[in-house]
């Protein structure tokens, strides 16, 4: 089912640089090191299962490399005269950052003002989905999902702000915990007034 989900390549992701997509035996083989690198045995009866048990959970984790981000929003729809933003609020963001592959958790607020076509509110849900679950840090993420709905859906501005806890500030290094981190991108309209002004207060509000 994985390998059916993986024909997408993202250009920017260059998951094959290292080589070719190793196998599911590969990589919980790799989980069995890491366990033994840890300090445990992985024969013991209840790690049995963990390697694979893991390499489930990457799929989940991580299946954002398997989704083409422009496709979701392909479907769109004409905009019947609407001409203010459309905001999407608290979209959980569930990713993990590149530098220690621990947790970011989350939640992106989405908005644009739209130009002649609107698309589904659930594809900018998506579309935050696709890239979080991916090995990330929280600008290029917030910078991904604005860009994308900017070219693809071409609408006269765009803003994404991401609101997220670092797992790896919160549990090692500093181990400062809860400890957040704020980024946005704002595009075309809404990088000047009255439209940047109107979306501080709708985030507000
Ligand atoms: N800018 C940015 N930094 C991040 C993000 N996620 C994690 N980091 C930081 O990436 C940095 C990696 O720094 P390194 O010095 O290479 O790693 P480290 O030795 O584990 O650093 P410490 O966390 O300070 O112990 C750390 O400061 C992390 O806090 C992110 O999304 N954006
Ligand atoms: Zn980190």
């Amino acid at each position: 089912m994985l390998d059916a989900r993986l024909q997408f390549i993202d250009p920017h992701a260059t998951p094959a640089a290292d080589g070719a997509r190793p196998s599911r035996h590969e990589a919980e083989a790799a989980i069995r090191t890491l366990i033994r690198w840890a300090g445990d045995t992985p024969s013991r009866a209840g790690l049995l299962d963990t390697p694979a048990r893991v390499a489930r959970a990457y799929e989940e984790w991580f299946g954002g490399y398997a989704i083409d981000p422009d496709a979701l929003l392909e479907r769109d729809f004409e905009s019947a005269g609407y001409d203010d933003i459309v905001l999407l609020r608290d979209i959980p963001v569930r990713s993990m950052c590149e530098h220690h592959m621990a947790a970011i958790r989350g939640v992106a607020h989405v908005a644009y003002l739209p130009g002649e076509r609107v698309v589904g509110i659930s594809k900018l849900a998506r579309l935050v989905d696709a890239y979080a679950r991916r090995l990330q840090i929280q600008e290029r993420l917030t910078c991904e999902i604005a860009d994308t709905l900017h070219r693809v859906l071409k609408p006269r501005g765009v803003a994404v702000v991401v609101k997220a806890t670092h797992e790896c500030i919160g549990s090692r290094g500093i181990a400062m915990h809860g400890v957040g981190m704020v980024t946005k991108r704002l595009l075309g309209q809404f990088e000047r007034d009255p439209w940047r002004s109107e979306l501080l207060a709708s985030l507000r509000a």
